[in-house]
């Protein structure tokens, strides 16, 4: 039995929101330096079980950017070489060393002629346990809002459902998407239907469009159809000194990242969040939950699949 179990403490887990530039290696060093901080307790407590980074933390998030910054990744299936990925090496070598599970927010990955937007999750053993590429790919266009289409430079993933085990003392089944993959319920509730998850985790980057409408709506209502936690990190926006530098340096058009990184618990509740700067958002997850939320409106059992059906190809 582990110390956690043995205590009777529920795991935490921890939101990670930093500021990404237009430097790889300052955005390798901030990421490290905050899985770091985020483990250095202080309080004497329990040290979070799992972290969750930002979406596109090591690059600007632009699609003029993605190609450059692409890093050939590990495969799941291939085991423990990082093809080279700095990315990739730190965070296999972070979670080793802090014993800890890190949902990696998501970098640009090159494949051949395909740049993915893809998330890696390391165990504590450092071991890259699952990979999930942006399967919706955000393509917008809001007048007088904002207009965004990763499809100019990215592919999207194919592989629907994404998860990762954790056992029963921690967090269970979890489920894993990246930002836009939020909008579409049909891939959330085929996470719990499929795969029974107790949480999704979903490094995001909404904007200042998108964000104060939609940002923690979206993540109470997956929340409260898949009867599961939804843990989000964004970057943190960047100040305006950061914008100007940005614009006048004119390599890539500016992103303003919403941040408020949030934790949203079975029932729908915020139970953790920041606002756009920098940030730990430290939250207790307590997986019995979702398993009462299941049983006790158990909507999975209710559904009319002789009238409507949510289904994956095999
Ligand atoms: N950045 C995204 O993928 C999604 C987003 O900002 C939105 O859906 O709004």
């Amino acid at each position: 039995m582990s110390a956690l179990a043995a205590s009777g403490a529920l795991p935490r887990a921890s939101l990670l929101q930093f500021h990404v530039t237009e430097d790889k290696a300052v955005n390798l060093k901030t990421a490290r330096s905050k899985i770091e901080e985020s483990l250095s307790g202080g309080g004497g407590g329990e040290k979070p079980k799992l972290l969750v980074l930002p979406e596109v933390w090591n690059s600007p998030y632009a699609t003029s950017a993605f190609t450059e910054y692409a890093e050939e990744l590990p495969s799941v299936e291939k085991g423990e070489d990082m093809m080279g990925s700095e990315s990739a090496k730190m965070l296999s070598e972070a979670a080793k060393e802090f014993e800890v599970f890190i949902v990696g927010g998501s970098v640009p990955e090159r494949e051949g002629e395909d740049i993915y937007n893809t998330c890696m999750v390391f165990n504590p053993a450092g071991v890259l346990v699952a990979k999930h590429r942006k399967v919706h790919l955000f393509d917008i266009d809001v007048p007088g809002g904002i207009s965004f289409k990763e499809s100019d430079t990215l592919t999207a993933g194919g592989d629907l459902l994404t998860t990762f085990e954790t056992g029963d003392r921690l967090f269970g089944t979890v489920g894993v998407g990246i930002c836009y993959d939020i909008r579409f319920p049909e891939m959330a509730l085929l996470l719990t239907k499929e795969r029974d998850v107790s949480m999704i985790c979903l490094p995001g980057a909404f904007n200042m469009t998108t964000g104060p409408a939609h940002w923690e709506l979206l993540q109470r209502a997956r929340a409260v159809d898949c009867q599961a936690y939804v843990l989000t990190a964004s970057p943190a926006r960047a100040t305006d000194e950061m914008l100007e530098k940005v614009k006048k340096e004119g390599k890539f058009p500016p992103y303003t990242a919403w941040g408020h990184s949030t934790a949203v618990n079975p029932w729908g509740e915020v139970i953790g969040t920041c606002n756009e700067g920098e940030a730990i958002v430290e939250v207790e997850i307590d997986m019995r939950k979702s398993k009462e939320m299941k049983t006790n409106i158990p909507t999975a059992l209710q559904k009319r699949s002789d009238l409507y059906k949510v289904d994956v190809e095999a």
